[in-house]
């Protein structure tokens, strides 16, 4: 009797099943597992097994669909034994929400053309009092159609198509799509960086290094097309919230009726497996998305863009932790294929690999739109300066100045809600989370507290619990705070606010969107969502109203990410005709980040930060792995990490050190307290040595209350 492997959604290996005949790798099996019914994906179709086969169940049943390719099982174990996560749950963690329900998932049905066929021909037109019908005969009549054409002339038009193909009246043919041609020509650099990309040959890594507004996102679309005119497909990776309306209408000028996958932590499940399964067999060769679209399988893959590469939300923070850019690196080497890495501010890992030449660097220098030149920055010293509700007096004379004469004004803060802390002026008693080192934010709409790390809220206190008192303030300012303030100083002005809290849905952002491409809008108030990607001719200020709250952190990411935050929003600024100018609000005007955000040289700032992560023997100079653990108190996960580095320490090869344990930078986090052991070797091969030793030995000595994992390249301190 064969036998199989099958991967199901535990932290088990691939289990071993009994089948009928071998079976396909990759297909979808139901299998019983403890008494349940689940579903798995066959890894291995023939094998002999290791057990007694007495004790082997046999497969229940072959879901009837197209096994997932050898590439994508590929990829799912290259994706495991790099982040030392279990192959069961990587496989999963990688599979769209109905492709592990136990349900057959058909694979959508193509795109087709309809016509009249030679029979269909020989027949009469319908009667002329059914003019519907008439019209979609006479359309049938003179070309092939689309469902969407023919839902044009006639909404109910399903059922009479169907009719007519019943009587063989009909032929239908799979929608071919063609690349429609260029919207613009581009300008000689990025032409240049273009011919570089589409004459590399075999696996290719591109680093463009292009500033705010160089036309890197033309660049990409123009490498798309000739990949997708030669018919191969195109995967295009951006940041959670580089996903607008903006640039989706911007695909869809460059590339019409082409179908394009878009698949998101939003996308609805239905949408997401069918885009998934279309995506599989080819027929979408165009897939757009956020970190989750890595996993997406492909079979002829052509080319990886990946847009903001920089961006912190590739990388996942829980269960696979992987991070999007280097799994999208990893795909185009298994395809043969070009990859392009894009950003204004590169992460310092893609910097130092296109010097040392791993990375072929390509630069846009300067601003595409002609005319348009990068925005002055000003630092308006904050430290001595009495602010307004939060805002400098020269920066409400620029907003006032800039209202007055026509101009839009994007207001940028790092800190949704109305205020980041409330406390009580008598006793100073603050409202934290009850399950978390952080304070709670005031929402005041909304009339709760909330705390951003782990969802908890509560009503709005009338008192202070410790002493009474009924005079509760509100310190600092969040978005919410700076709208109504604003609102009240310019109440003429047409204002939008843009942040997680008001902009739910598409719609939302909608908007925002058509007020400010129309110039319909005045000021912008805004987090991060605002501050990236976006192109609003009309934009000529920003005011960054918080800049400091990272310069204080330990993480040594710190200014890096500072600094592409501070480059991204300014960015905004004079991206058409208008000249563009930045006010940033800091108390600490003489930082090493600042004169180089003056500077906006990007290539200093991060040679410089090189230097000094070199000198510190930190990333990318070497490569880091984080073991950490959490209990409900921290003594259990310290102890644990203690006692095992201990224990495993003479075991480790010799470039690997180890450090720690130590409490992660926010030590408690919804109710669990977190202790993390740093390995680091200059030597990958090294690093995941250490790695699996110590995956090996927690899977065997965690007690119970203590939870681990293992983060690989981790981007939080
Ligand atoms: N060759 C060109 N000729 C004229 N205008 C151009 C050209 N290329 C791009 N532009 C315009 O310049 C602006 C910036 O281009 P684009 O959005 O592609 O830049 P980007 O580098 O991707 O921007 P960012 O990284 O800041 O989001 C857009 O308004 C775009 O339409
Ligand atoms: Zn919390």
């Amino acid at each position: 009797m064969p036998y199989c492997h099958v991967a199901v959604n535990t932290p088990l290996p691939p289990l071993t099943y009994a089948c009928d005949a071998p079976l396909p790798a990759g297909a979808r099996v139901l299998v019983p597992f403890r008494r349940r019914t689940v579903v798995g994906i066959v890894w291995c179709g023939d094998v002999s097994p290791e057990i007694a086969a007495e004790k082997i169940l046999p497969v229940q049943s072959v879901f009837d669909e197209t096994p997932l390719p050898e590439s994508w099982r590929d990829l799912a174990a290259f994706a495991a034994r790099y982040y030392h996560f279990p192959l069961g749950l990587t496989v999963f963690a990688a599979l769209p929400q109905r492709l592990k329900e136990t349900r057959p998932c058909p694979a959508p049905p193509p795109a087709y053309l309809y016509a009249l066929n030679e029979s269909g021909r020989a027949q009469a037109e319908p009667p002329r009092r059914a003019a519907k019908q008439q019209a979609l005969w006479r359309a049938l009549a003179d070309a092939p159609q689309s469902a969407e054409a023919l839902k044009g002339i006639h909404k109910g038009f399903a059922p009479v198509l169907a009719d007519w193909r019943q009587r063989g009246w009909l032929a239908q043919t799979v929608r071919e799509y063609a690349v429609p041609p260029p919207v613009r020509t581009l300008n000689d650099v990025q032409n240049h960086a273009l011919a570089r990309i589409a004459q590399a040959q075999g696996f290719a890594p591109f680093l463009l290094h292009g500033i705010t507004g160089s036309g890197k996102t033309e660049v990409y679309l123009e490498a798309m097309a000739r990949v997708l005119a030669s018919g191969k497909q195109v995967l295009f990776l951006l940041p959670e919230i580089g996903l607008t309306p903006q640039l989706l209408a911007r695909l869809r000028r460059r590339f019409g009726e082409m179908p394009i996958a878009v698949l998101h932590s939003q996308t609805a499940a239905k949408q997401r497996s069918d885009d998934y399964l279309r995506a599989m067999s080819g027929q979408v060769r165009l897939v757009v998305g956020t970190r989750l679209a890595v996993f997406t399988p492909m079979a002829d893959l052509g080319l990886v863009v990946v847009d903001e590469e920089h961006d912190a939300s590739f990388k996942q923070d829980s269960d696979l932790r992987y991070h999007a850019r280097d799994l999208a690196v990893w795909r185009a080497q298994q395809a043969q294929c070009a990859v392009v890495l894009g950003s204004a501010t590169p992460s310092l890992e893609s910097w130092h690999r296109a010097q040392t030449g791993a990375y072929a660097l390509l630069s846009l220098p300067h601003r595409a739109h002609r005319g348009a030149c990068l925005p002055h920055i000003g630092l308006v010293d904050i430290a001595r300066l009495r602010r307004d509700e939060g805002i400098a007096p020269a920066v409400w004379q620029a907003l006032r100045d800039n209202l007055n004469a026509g101009g839009m004004s994007l207001v940028y803060l790092n800190r949704r809600g109305f205020a980041p802390a409330v406390f009580c002026g008598d006793c100073g008693h603050t409202f934290g989370c009850p399950h978390c080192s952080a304070k709670t934010v005031l929402h005041r709409r909304a009339a709760q507290m909330r705390c951003h790390h782990c969802g908890y809220s509560r009503a709005v206190p009338d008192a202070c619990p410790d002493c009474g008192n009924q005079d509760l303030t509100a310190i600092g300012h969040g978005t919410q705070k700076i709208e109504a303030a604003l609102r009240q100083a310019f109440p003429y002005a047409r204002i939008f606010r843009a942040d997680r809290d008001s902009i739910r849905g598409r719609d939302d952002w909608q908007d925002v969107y058509a007020a400010a491409e129309a110039g319909e809008a005045d000021i912008l108030v805004g987090t991060q969502m605002l501050a990236k990607g976006h192109d609003f001719a009309r934009l000529n200020l920003v005011a960054v109203l918080n800049a400091d709250g990272s310069l204080y952190s330990a993480d040594f990411r710190a200014p890096e990410r500072l600094f592409a935050e501070l480059m991204q929003v300014s960015g905004r600024a004079g991206r058409a005709d208008a000249a563009g100018r930045v006010l940033i609000q800091t108390a600490l005007p003489h930082h090493s980040v600042f004169a180089a955000v003056q500077a906006q040289n990007y290539a200093a700032f991060a040679d410089a930060q090189c230097a000094e992560r070199q000198a510190f023997a930190l990333p990318p100079f070497v490569h880091q792995a984080a073991v950490r653990a959490d209990a409900p108190d921290f003594a259990q996960a310290h102890t644990l990490l203690a006692r095992l580095a201990a224990e495993l320490s003479p075991q480790l090869p010799p470039s690997v050190v180890q450090t720690g344990p130590a409490a992660m930078l926010m030590v408690r986090l919804a109710g669990r307290e977190r202790a993390q052991i740093f390995l680091e070797s200059p030597s990958r091969r090294d690093l995941h040595r250490a790695a699996a030793l110590w995956q090996h030995t927690l899977q065997q000595h965690c007690p119970a209350h203590t939870r681990w994992h293992i983060d690989i390249d981790p981007q939080n301190m």
